[in-house]
């Protein structure tokens, strides 16, 4: 069975097309700078790379650009869209009612719909995908992932907020947690490199992106994670300002005039590295390389980015009463020994934590980047919320699962 999986990031769309028998992954890339000029594609056939260059406004029409190379007679795969059985789409934001992954049919998409303006970053674009995917391949069953799911395992000690409690009956109004299908995957290979049962283990797993999230994953299951009621809560992120007293937003609303509306825009937005850059840069490679080479707006930028990463992952060693491993991931956690060395060598000595900084200077590698006597072990896995996709997806197709069995 061949299924294709899309996830679409705030700025991006990653893909893949997979053969589900030997989970091969035929064709994969992705598409970067969504909405920002030089946009590209970065697509894989086997071993052959290719790059295409070409502006693109949306995700709907990067869509149309992915699906269409996948059938090109050089670049492609597939002689026809009907050699797709299913489509698993990464949905950012599915609440409470979604408590694992679904088949799409109108009411799911009501109810992804439903949750958008939860995750305006992230469900739109999801939402556009999941539509535009139905009309180009209309005979392909089409599956939701929900990035929510695995931090349904949260106790209320860690999904409550500390505001009346009716909010949390009338709205739902809680800490849901977000990029669930990595944390859930990273959580898992960190236990396998470690070859130890998940069930044994306290592993902290550091997803830091363009969205960026930490959980902490006890004994298999997620515990506490860094974003909240929406993905804007927790570490500084590219344009989003992660925690902020929550006073500062009507304090800004009566001293600038903005209405709710417009300060979440600049809270998601404008915010984050963006904001600390003063608007120059949220792509971690130009603030990195501009820290390296001296300027100061962007070593500040980097230092703040830092140390909420370190904060957090000193919160989790408490709420666990201990850890066993720290892996990084993501597009900055895996491409980044600059971010890594810096947050373990300033911040994370007090645990036993030794960085071996040869194994360190590497991108994109799945390894142990601590050295064999550290008493924690800190590694890079580089995510595959593909893969996990993919696979709930060809479970609900071929155990022919739909909505009702599974909520
Ligand atoms: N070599 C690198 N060094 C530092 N940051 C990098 C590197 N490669 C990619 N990144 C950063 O990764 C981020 C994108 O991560 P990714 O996980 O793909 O984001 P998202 O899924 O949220 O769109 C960008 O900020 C980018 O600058
Ligand atoms: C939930 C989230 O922040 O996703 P992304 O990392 O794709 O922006
Ligand atoms: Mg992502």
């Amino acid at each position: 069975m061949k299924v294709l999986v899309i996830n679409c990031g705030s700025s991006s769309i990653k893909y893949q097309l997979l053969e589900m028998d030997n989970e091969t992954v035929l064709a994969k890339g992705l598409l970067e700078r969504i909405g920002i000029s030089g946009s590209k594609l970065k697509h894989k056939k086997g071993s052959e790379k290719y790059e295409i260059s070409k502006d693109v406004a949306n995700h709907k029409e990067g869509l149309n650009l992915i699906i269409s190379t996948l059938k090109d007679e050089e670049l492609g795969v597939i002689k026809d869209t009907s050699e797709i059985s299913a489509v698993g789409h990464r949905v950012v934001h599915g609440g409470e009612l979604f408590a694992s992954s679904v088949r799409i049919n109108e009411r799911v998409l009501k109810e992804i719909e439903a949750n958008a303006f939860l995750a305006p970053l992230h469900n739109p674009p999801n939402i556009q995908g999941i539509k535009a995917t139905i009309e180009l391949l209309p005979d392909a069953a089409q599956v939701a992932v929900f990035d929510t799911a695995f931090h349904q395992s949260m106790d209320p000690i860690a999904y409550l907020y500390a505001i009346p409690y009716n909010y949390y009956e009338k709205y739902k109004v809680r800490r849901y947690g977000f990029h669930g299908t990595s944390h859930r995957y990273v959580s898992a290979r960190t236990a396998a490199l470690l070859g130890k049962p998940i069930e044994e283990l306290k592993i902290i797993t550091v997803h830091v992106g363009n969205g960026a999230s930490i959980a902490a994953v006890k004994y298999g299951k997620s515990v506490d994670t860094s974003m909240g009621f929406t993905p804007l809560e927790g570490l500084v992120m590219g344009t989003r300002s992660g925690d902020i007293d929550p006073a500062i937003v009507p304090f800004l609303q009566e001293q600038e005039g903005l209405s709710p509306k417009e300060v979440t825009e600049i809270l998601n937005k404008k915010s984050g590295m963006l904001g600390l850059t003063r608007g120059q840069y949220s792509d971690m490679r130009e603030i990195e390389d501009g820290a390296i080479a001296g300027d100061s707006i962007c070593k500040l930028a980097h230092d703040i980015y830092e140390y909420r990463i370190a904060k957090y992952i000193g919160a989790y060693v408490a709420a666990m009463n201990g850890v066993d491993a720290i892996s990084f991931t993501a597009g900055v956690g895996e491409n980044s020994p600059y971010l890594r060395k810096n947050v373990v060598n300033k911040y994370l000595g007090y645990l036993g934590i030794e960085l071996d900084e040869k194994e360190n200077d590497c991108k994109a590698c799945e390894k142990f980047i601590s050295t064999p006597d550290s008493a924690v072990k800190v590694l890079i896995v580089p995510t595959n919320e593909e893969l996990v996709i993919a696979r709930d997806t060809a479970e609900i197709v071929e155990k022919n699962l739909n909505e009702l069995n599974l909520w």
